[in-house]
């Protein structure tokens, strides 16, 4: 089986990988985005009509990067974005100002993502920090009764990447598209159960440096 870490193991990977080796985020990020649309292509899924619910966090950027790939694509995609965009984190400012330049519609409609064929969840990764409730949980809700498929970035929202429980409601995606390594949370019976087929993507954080290879 394959290395599975923490929050804190993936939060300080990451923060290795940009701070010492010197691979800005914004390019972990649109190798995450990259991985993420690959296996979107390769499998079996209707992308007619693809919704991105994304939050303003790292989670959330990644998903905007999604939705402008599937859009170069001429897919027909739109964004149903929560929290305020001006508490966005600077990547994720970047990702939805280049989102905006390809003209990808945001919508405030949950029909539109109950009304989607695919449905991408990029709502919160390993940041999630407390109970979900308000629109939110409304969004994860609708995922969740929508008839579409849905495919996770990083982790299910609403699932602990540590313990693999459910803090407060989560999403159930068909397939998850982690980063990096699959975490621990998502290895537990509820865990399973939300994240569906786990594709582990190499997008340059190791947990260990690589430069005896390189030499
Ligand atoms: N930092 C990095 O190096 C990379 C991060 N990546 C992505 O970034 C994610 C982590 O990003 P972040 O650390 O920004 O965290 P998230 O995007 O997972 O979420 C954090 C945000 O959600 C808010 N939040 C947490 N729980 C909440 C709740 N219950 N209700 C409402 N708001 C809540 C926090 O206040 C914060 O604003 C990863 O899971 C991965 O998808 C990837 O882009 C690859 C590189
Ligand atoms: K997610």
């Amino acid at each position: 089986m394959s290395k599975a870490i923490t929050i804190a193991e993936a939060q300080r990977f990451d923060a290795h990988t940009i701070n010492i080796v010197g691979i800005p985020a914004m390019v972990l990020m649109e190798r995450a985005a990259l991985a993420t649309f690959n296996n979107i292509l390769n499998d079996d899924f209707d992308i007619t009509r693809v919704v991105v619910v994304a939050a303003t966090g790292n989670n959330g950027g990644d998903g905007i990067a999604v939705a402008r790939l599937l859009k170069i694509r001429g897919i027909d995609v739109a964004i149903y974005l929560l929290g305020d965009p001006a508490k966005a984190t600077s990547q994720t400012t970047q990702q939805l100002k280049i989102a905006d330049y390809y003209g990808i519609p945001l919508t405030t409609d949950l029909n539109d993502v109950v009304n989607a064929t695919l449905i991408i969840d990029a709502i919160f990764g390993v940041g999630l920090s407390r109970d979900i409730t308000g629109k939110f949980a409304d969004a994860i809700n609708a995922i969740n009764a929508a008839d579409a498929k849905t495919v996770s970035i990083d982790v299910p929202s609403g699932i602990n990447a540590d313990t693999g429980n459910v803090m407060g409601v989560a999403v159930v995606a068909d397939t998850t598209v982690t980063m990096a390594y699959n975490k621990i949370g998502l290895l537990t019976t509820t865990g399973k159960h939300h994240s569906g087929t786990v594709h582990v993507a190499d997008i340059g954080i190791y947990a260990q440096d690589r430069v005896e290879h390189a030499r």
